[in-house]
């Protein structure tokens, strides 16, 4: 797992030990150097006479890229350090200077950007020290103008096939929001970036981290004790909480997974939800629908169960038309099969108010048209085990219908904010799906940047909504009597999904369906290990 702290919160953790005059800079730009070294060997071979442009700031920030950059100068790398501000970290400075790197005042010559932009642009690496966890909005005066000018030349070369400098990130890529991961104004693309003490949220959450390329979190002493703001989940927690059945194991213990789904005018999404549900490993899955779906189903799956009966966690919603703003409109359309009967009879038992259900409350999945199925409930919030697993598009419908005046360009700038609001009108867990997934639970929040881009295919949110009923329903005790534990799971049912698409088809387009015949192999994969 990754965990991420706020600025706020990393410079806490800074502020005893360098009371007691603990060498964090040098820890940090020493380590930052390292990572550059290695990564100049790998693309390059021969380290010496490689050619450095450092942006550097007027902050600390620019004060570890300098640092850094007096360590490279030393190994024989060709240093050259642009100063974009008249207050610079003058230690850093000399340092540099010191080890035979040049030092260009732009902030004395502003003419001189042009020819700045060129050597950026040339050289094998640029370090970007302008700003870190001290940024206040988008960046601004020359660090504004710098970041505009080399992002515009590096893409440039990149289209033209011209070899691009290795952009590296000092601690965070400069002017991304760092802890809401918002990108208010020019950023620089990073390959990588090296942060100290501990990752911080806008490094994993959309559509910031998208800057930040691959994350090393450099470890500087820290001790961070409040809980992390932003959590990951990686492949070695799977591992740890797959509930592997064992010899005492039978259907029932491994979960009944109910699922509301598809319509004579999209069976489709009935096979790939049952058909994920199958795959993931579920003890039974009971399908609801129509019978002439439930005969395409049962073509698909003949493991599937269509008779009514015992349920420990409810899939309601995909392919079932209705979202939202519909279900307010009053447009139920006449073509839901009774599926918006069916869906609200599986989430009136699964929120432990159907009267005659045997065995209490049970988790849910909500996606798509079973988003619009909510307001119907007799309550207007829902439980924490129920799980919204709607796309950008479907929450900002959500977040109207409860009042919120919100575009999707709005919810796209800042997804883990809408998320949350989200959570705090209905009491549900939020999964916000996108390029890199968002889950806010109560107290919690997980962003999830597993698959490839080829993921974004129709059908694939039907599948991810089957792999994650079958992990509640194998924890449904667990997932309703603990708050938090759903946005856990749902959290590593996108990891299971996402690394299930690379698998499918690694490198290369996947099909939904595909992606549901993937999960097996690569849960076996997960849980054995590298
Ligand atoms: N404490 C330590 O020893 C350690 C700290 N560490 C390192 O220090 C970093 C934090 O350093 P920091 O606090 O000095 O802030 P930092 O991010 O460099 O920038 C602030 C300066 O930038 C400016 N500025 C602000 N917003 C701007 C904008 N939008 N556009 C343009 N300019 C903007 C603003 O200047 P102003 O405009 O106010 O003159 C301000 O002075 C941290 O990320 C890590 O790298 C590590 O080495 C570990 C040990
Ligand atoms: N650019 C992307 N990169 C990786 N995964 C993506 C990207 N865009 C969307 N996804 C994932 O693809 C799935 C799409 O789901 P959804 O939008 O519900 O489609 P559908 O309703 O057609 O199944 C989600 O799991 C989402 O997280
Ligand atoms: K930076």
């Amino acid at each position: 797992m990754i965990s991420a702290w706020s600025a706020a919160a990393v410079r806490a953790a800074e502020e005893p030990l360098l009371a007691a005059g603990a060498p964090l800079m040098e820890r940090a730009s020493f380590a930052l150097a390292t990572h550059v070294l290695r990564d100049v060997a790998a693309r390059r071979g021969p380290v010496r006479g490689a050619r450095v442009v450092v942006l550097v700031g007027a902050g600390n920030n620019g004060g570890d890229a300098l640092h850094a950059g007096a360590v490279l100068a030393r190994r024989g790398l060709a240093v050259a350090a642009v100063l974009v501000a008249e207050r610079f970290h003058a230690p850093g400075r000399r340092a540099l200077e010191r080890a035979g790197g040049r030092v260009v005042e732009l902030f004395a010559a502003p003419a001189a950007l042009d020819a700045v932009v060129d050597d950026a642009a040339r050289a094998d690496v640029v370090l970007d020290g302008l700003v870190g966890i001290g940024a206040r909005g988008p960046l601004r005066g020359l660090a504004e103008e710098v970041v505009r000018a080399v992002s515009a030349r590096v893409a440039r070369r990149a289209g033209a096939d011209v070899a691009a400098p290795w952009v590296v990130a000092v601690d965070v890529p400069s002017g991304i929001g760092v802890d809401d991961g918002t990108v208010p104004g020019p950023v620089l693309a990073a390959d990588r970036t090296v942060t100290f003490g501990a990752a911080k949220p806008g490094l994993l959450l959309p559509p910031a981290a998208g800057m930040a390329g691959e994350v090393t979190v450099v470890d500087i002493g820290l001790e961070l004790a409040a809980p992390p703001a932003v959590r990951r989940r990686g492949p070695a927690d799977v591992a740890r909480s797959w509930p592997v059945p064992g010899l005492a194991d039978h259907k029932y213990t491994r979960g009944v997974v109910g699922v509301v789904a598809g319509t004579v005018t999209y069976p489709g999404a009935a096979v790939l939800t049952t058909t994920a549900a199958v795959r993931t490993g579920a003890g039974m899955v009971r399908y609801r629908g129509s019978e002439a779906v439930g005969r395409v189903v049962l073509a698909a799956r003949p493991e599937v169960v269509t008779a009514p009966g015992r349920v420990q966690s409810w899939v309601v919603g995909p392919g079932v038309p209705g979202g939202p703003e519909a279900s307010r409109a009053g447009e139920d359309d006449g073509l839901d099969d009774g599926q918006h009967e069916r869906g609200r009879a599986g989430l009136a038992a699964a929120s432990g108010r159907l009267a005659g259900t045997a065995g209490g409350p049970v988790p849910a999945v909500v996606d798509a048209g079973g988003l619009g199925l909510l307001d119907g409930l007799p309550d207007d919030r829902v439980p924490p085990w129920f799980v919204l697993t709607p796309h950008a598009g479907e929450l900002t419908a959500l977040l109207r219908s409860r009042g919120e005046d919100v575009r999707r360009p709005e919810v796209e700038a800042e997804p883990l904010r809408w998320a949350r609001r989200a959570h705090e009108l209905t009491g549900a867990t939020v999964l916000l799906k996108g390029g890199v997934t968002v889950v806010v639970g109560p107290g919690v929040a997980y962003a999830q940047g597993d698959g490839p881009g080829w993921l974004a295919t129709a059908g694939a949110g039907d599948v991810l909504a089957g792999v994650l009923g079958s992990m509640l329903a194998a924890r449904s005790r667990d997932v309703v009597e603990e708050p938090a534990l759903a946005a856990e799971v749902a959290a590593t049912a996108v990891l299971v999904h996402g690394r299930a698409a690379h698998r499918a088809n690694p490198g290369g387009p996947v099909a939904a369906l595909d992606v549901a015949g993937a999960v097996p192999a690569e849960i076996a994969a997960l849980l054995t290990g590298p």
